[in-house]
Formats: structure tokens, sequence, C-alpha cells
């Protein structure tokens, strides 16, 4: 597992290109046949991604790391399906997600298991934090997650906001999550931008096509710092950390917070002419 420490922003201010990209970006997440995960010191979420081939399930692996017989011994996980379409099987009870669908998994879950449905493409992220209550594991469709459309058209920035695990849906701990997509002609997420001291926030983009690239702003607000990102590319933000962007076509992404509210509102707004 990647380790990656929490950082002042004193220090990511000056950082070279590539050394920001270490500390906050993870790519490389969804390798065929394998679980990749990433550990933030960021309020220890872990983010990850397992890609089961047809015929070959993969158990979840409880990292040495995490000194815990089982990954959810302490923890909660989120898994949401990037791909087609896929199984995920939680102390022996199957779940099928299909692509933008979100499965709970509640601490002291013993087993999870992914795999494959038929010919489909199986990718899923994980996004898990610390818990110690454990909530029921619990699908949550698309159709079925909280939606408010934000934003405009006239300054690129319509998009739909999907809320999948929050303190009005399926109950968690910490975790927060959700997925936002941007209408065709609309390229700026999380606009005009805010932040939110008392939660960390991951953001994992997807649905952008071959040859587009992100670029995504984060940093204190009169100090931004650029990252140029790709598909499926993950990226965190700490809590004194702006965290907003813009593609070169629309695209989506996955939002996952933790921290010390759960509340999506508690955020302070930054006005865009104060960005520097
Ligand atoms: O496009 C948006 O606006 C978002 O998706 C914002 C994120 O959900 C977020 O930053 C929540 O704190
Ligand atoms: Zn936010």
């Amino acid at each position: 597992m990647q380790i990656r420490h929490a950082s002042h922003p004193a220090d990511v201010s000056g950082l070279p290109k590539a050394a920001l990209r270490e500390r906050f970006v993870a790519d490389a997440l969804f390798e065929p046949g394998e679980q990749v995960l990433v550990y933030t010191h960021e309020d220890r979420m872990v983010i990850g991604g397992v890609v089961p081939l047809a015929g070959s399930p993969i158990e979840l692996e409880s990292p040495a790391e995490l000194r815990s017989d089982r990954f959810c011994d302490r923890r909660e996980l989120a898994v949401v399906q990037l791909g087609q379409g896929g199984t995920v099987t939680v102390d022996g009870v199957e779940y099928t997600l299909a692509h933008m669908d979100v499965l709970y998994i509640g601490q002291g879950t013993l087993s999870v298991v992914f795999a494959a449905n038929g010919d489909e493409e199986a990718a899923f992220y994980l996004a898990s934090a610390l818990s110690f209550s454990g909530h029921p594991t619990r699908l949550v469709r698309l159709q079925d997650a909280n939606t408010t459309q934000t934003g405009d058209a006239s300054t690129a920035n319509r998009r739909t906001v999907y809320k999948h695990i929050h303190a009005d849906g399926a109950q968690s701990d910490q975790l927060v999550l959700g997925i936002t997509a941007l209408e065709p002609g609309s390229v700026w997420n999380s606009m005009p931008p805010h932040t939110h001291d008392r939660r960390t926030e991951i953001y994992l983009y997807f649905g952008l096509p071959e040859g587009h690239r992100i670029q995504h702003v984060m940093g204190e607000p009169d100090d931004t710092r650029t990252l140029v990102l790709s598909d499926r590319d993950a990226v965190i933000s700490p809590s004194w950390s702006v965290h907003f962007g813009s593609g070169t076509t629309n695209y989506a992404f996955v939002w996952v917070m933790a921290g010390e509210n759960q509340a999506f509102t508690d955020m302070d707004q930054i006005a865009v002419t104060a960005l520097a």
C-alpha cells in the first residue's frame, strides 16, 4: 500500500510539480487482476481500485500497514462501480453494482469479494475511513441517490450532483460520498470554489475520453497550484485546500469526504475574484 503523509500549506506552496504530484495524486489505481490501495494520513482515508478479471474474483486483503486482520476491523468502506458492472459479496451476500452504483460496507465486515460479471468491465473504486460502529451494508443505486442540478451553461459549469452516502442517505460514521457529472458543454467543477476545514476530500475523475485532460486546482485560495490529471486519476484535497477544476471536455468525478462532520453544506465559499 502506498502511504501519503499529511501536509502543511506552507510546505506545499513552493513544491516542485513532481513532488506535488507525488504527495497528492494517485494514479494507476485500476490494474487488471489487482488490488491497489493508497493510504493518506489526511483523516486516515484509504482509496484504491480493484479490477477482477472474468472468472477470477479478488478478495479484499488487509494491508500489513493497517495492523488489522480484516480490512473493515476498524474501517468503513464505500465501493463505486466505474466500469460497466460487477458483483461485490459482503459476508456471503452478493450485490450487483451497475455503472455509478455505490455500496456502503460497514465496520466489522469480515469478507469482501469483488467479481466481474461475464465480459463486462468491472472497475471498483474504493474509499474508506476509520469507523467504530458498524452501520448496515447498503447498496445505493444511481437512480436512488439524492440528485441536485447546479451551475449554468452560460458559465460552463452545469452539472448534476448525486449524493449516495450522506447525512440523509446511507448512514456512515465519517464517509460522505457522491458523484458529480458535468453536462456536455460544461467543464468547470465545484465552481465557485470552497474549502471545508473540517473535512478532507478526495476526487477521482472518470468518464474523460481519450486525448482529454483535467486541470485540477488545489492549494490555499490565495496561493493555488494546478495539476494536470487524466481519466481515473485521484487527487487528495487536505482540509485547508480548494478543490476545483476544468476539463477539455465534460466528465464526471467521485467525491468522498471524511473528518469532523458530515454536513455537505458546511463549506466556506470563496469568491472567484479572491483566487490567486
Ligand atoms: O461540482 C461540485 O460542486 C461538487 O461536486 C462539489 C463536491 O461535491 C464537493 O466539493 C463537496 O464538498
Ligand atoms: Zn468540497
